[in-house]
């Protein structure tokens, strides 16, 4: 039987819907969440993912601001704008969103930002908590298929969990995320030998690198759970995941397609995070 496949648009809807209402009490209560997020230079998909993240803050009842500083701006006047943010009482989450201009160091910005604004879970305060199964911002990508898995009752504890791919926004944390649910967690990456010799050994298998067709039927074992975060332009244009969706899904029990998958989790989990933030202010 093919697998069910997860739609995290659909779930992303339900839960942010459920979002908007804790907005309301909250309101009601005086707590107003604020969200900032600062955007530098021109990149194309990152302006996408701004515009959409104001728009879906704004329709759940989210405060905005958008800054957008150009290309050249240095990286001590970018750690200004974060400091003056982490000083303003109506914001509750701060965001920059990457990648930055070579010039300036992603790590350096990462760690002005304040960890109790931190609604990307990027510091290392945060990245610390996560790993040492503290309470603490997690990042919006992991946590979002966590939620997905979890919103199809999907067993995780004892099961094997296979990540593919080690960034810092994706792979590992997500890796740790499954640990903390008492899941047995394999990385693999770029210099992984015999890469399918893991990921055929998958419960739940997580590709995060951004190769289309990296996982092929013969990667999947019969039942595994797919989630794919691999999002690649083709030539064509056309949006590509990391798995061949056509061939897996025959294999698979469960399967997230891209688009339509875990991306729109991450702004979702963004807006989560953002209301802990104002929670906990
Ligand atoms: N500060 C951050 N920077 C970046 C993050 C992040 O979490 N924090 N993640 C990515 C970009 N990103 C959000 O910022 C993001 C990527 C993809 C999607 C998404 O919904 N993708 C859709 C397809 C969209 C399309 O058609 O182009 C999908 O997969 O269905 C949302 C957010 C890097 N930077």
């Amino acid at each position: 039987m093919p697998a069910e496949v997860i739609y995290g648009t659909e779930i992303a809807t339900k839960l942010r819907n459920e979002l908007r209402k804790e907005i309301m009490s909250l309101q009601k209560k005086g707590i107003q969440p604020g969200l900032a997020v600062i955007i530098v230079g021109d990149d194309p998909a990152s302006k996408v993912y701004v515009r959409e993240k104001k728009r879906a803050s704004e329709a759940i009842g989210i405060h905005s601001k958008v800054i957008e500083l150009n290309e050249a701006t240095s990286q001590q006047e970018l750690l200004d704008k974060v400091l003056e943010l982490n000083n303003d009482s109506s914001i509750h989450g701060i965001l920059v969103q990457l990648p930055l201009p070579k010039h300036i160091d992603a790590k350096i910005i990462i760690e002005s930002i304040t960890p109790n604004k931190d609604v990307d879970g990027f510091h290392p305060i945060n990245v610390g908590r996560l790993i040492t199964n503290q309470e603490c911002f997690v990042p919006c990508t992991p946590l979002g298929i966590l939620y997905m898995i979890k919103d199809k009752n999907i067993p995780i504890e004892g099961k094997h969990v296979v990540v593919v791919g080690r960034s810092n926004i994706v792979g590992k944390p997500v890796g740790h995320l499954f640990l903390n649910e008492n899941a047995t967690v394999t990385y693999c990456h770029s210099a992984t030998e015999d890469l399918y010799n893991h990921t055929k050994k998958a419960d739940i298998l997580i590709s995060a690198v951004g190769k289309p067709n990296l996982i092929n039927e013969q990667g999947v074992k019969d039942g595994a759970v797919v989630i794919d975060v691999g999002n690649s332009v083709l030539s064509s244009g056309k949006l590509s995941g990391d798995v061949n969706f056509d061939v897996v899904k025959e294999k698979a029990s469960y399967i997230t397609p891209v688009p339509k998958g875990v991306g729109p989790m991450t702004i979702t989990m963004l807006l989560n995070n953002t209301i802990i933030a104002a929670k906990q202010s």
